[in-house]
């Protein structure tokens, strides 16, 4: 944690929807004059897609697993650097997962394959980091002890293997078959690395159908916003403005004393008005650390 090089985490599994967030976070940053240096989790993946086949070839050969989850396929003492890093010195190092055709072309690359690391940081307010593991601690790593903000993107789960099946055999070129199996295999390192991390999170925002989605792997269509709620649980309920939220989102109820329900189509307007204070404090605390360290420097 750093005053003065913030750092703000969504963090969910394969499929959950950090990415969509990016949206509402961009208009949130724009609004506050906010530049951030973004970061995304796939970044910190070990091995390519072709190196990932050989190594999912080799564990089963051992009768082990390995997953897109866990310690062994993802770098996590390079994603703690990373943190640590830029909450010194505002600066670090990222680079990209190139997934499909269109994000790889302009690389002139293979999807499935890494761009070169690059410098980040300069001129940038805060880090935002969306992925897999914002949130993540093992034995060895502590990741999350250095993140200001951390949200977790956890539709429930059957919702979130649709959101993933659809997305991957449409966007990505998987088969229906690839993307169940690696549901499967992953699970171990999803009860290991993904779900503690929703326990460390500030808030949670979960994505709830309201249509049947028992059979996720039939699945045709994600359920739109409007045929969904969303739960939004607040580690910390002190402070919380609640009689301002449901004044100002139609349809939002409490269900507990620290959680806040809000129609699906209101998700992007209940994380502007959520977290857009939070945000706003973190750049307060931010200026007042510099202005502190200026005064220091002048002594
Ligand atoms: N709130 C939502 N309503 C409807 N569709 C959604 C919502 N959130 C995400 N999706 C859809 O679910 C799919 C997965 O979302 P997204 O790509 O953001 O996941 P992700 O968490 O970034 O996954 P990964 O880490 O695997 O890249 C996408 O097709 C996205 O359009
Ligand atoms: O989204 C994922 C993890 O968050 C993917 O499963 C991972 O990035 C590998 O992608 P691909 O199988 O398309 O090479």
């Amino acid at each position: 944690m750093s005053s003065r090089n913030p750092i703000i985490a969504v963090t969910g599994s394969s499929g959950a929807g950090t990415s969509t967030t990016i949206e509402s976070f961009a208009h949130i940053f724009r609004s506050l004059g906010i530049t951030p240096a973004t970061v995304e989790g796939d970044s910190f993946h070990r091995y390519s897609r072709q190196e990932m086949d050989l190594e999912k070839r080799k564990a089963r050969e051992d009768r082990r697993n390995i997953s897109y989850f866990g310690d062994q396929a993802n770098d996590f003492d390079a994603l703690e650097k990373l943190f640590s890093t830029y909450s010194e010195t505002g600066k670090g190092q990222m680079r990209r997962y190139l997934h499909t055709f269109d994000e790889a072309v302009p690389y002139n690359q293979m999807p499935g394959t890494f761009t070169p690391w690059e410098k980040l940081g300069e001129g940038t307010d805060l880090l935002f980091y969306e992925g897999l593991h914002g949130g993540v601690v093992t034995e060895k790593n502590d990741v999350a002890k250095h993140v200001d903000l951390l949200i977790g993107m956890v539709p429930i789960v059957n919702l979130e293997w649709i959101q993933k099946i659809i997305r991957d055999t449409n966007q990505r070129g998987h088969s229906r078959e690839a993307v169940t199996a690696s549901i499967v295999r992953s699970m171990e390192d999803y009860i290991s690395y993904i779900t503690p991390q929703f326990s460390k999170t500030h808030i949670n925002f979960q994505r709830v159908p309201t249509v049947d989605t028992s059979n996720p792997f039939s699945a045709k269509a994600i359920p739109s916003l409007d045929e969904s709620f969303v739960v939004i649980r607040f580690r910390e309920a002190t402070g919380v403005d609640f009689p301002y939220y449901l004044s100002m989102i139609d349809g939002a109820f409490m269900s507990r004393i620290n959680t806040l329900v809000v129609p699906g189509g209101k998700m992007g307007l209940a994380m502007e008005l959520l977290l857009t204070p939070l945000i706003r404090d973190l750049m307060e605390k931010k200026h007042r650390a510099n202005k502190q360290l200026d005064w220091m420097t002048d002594l």
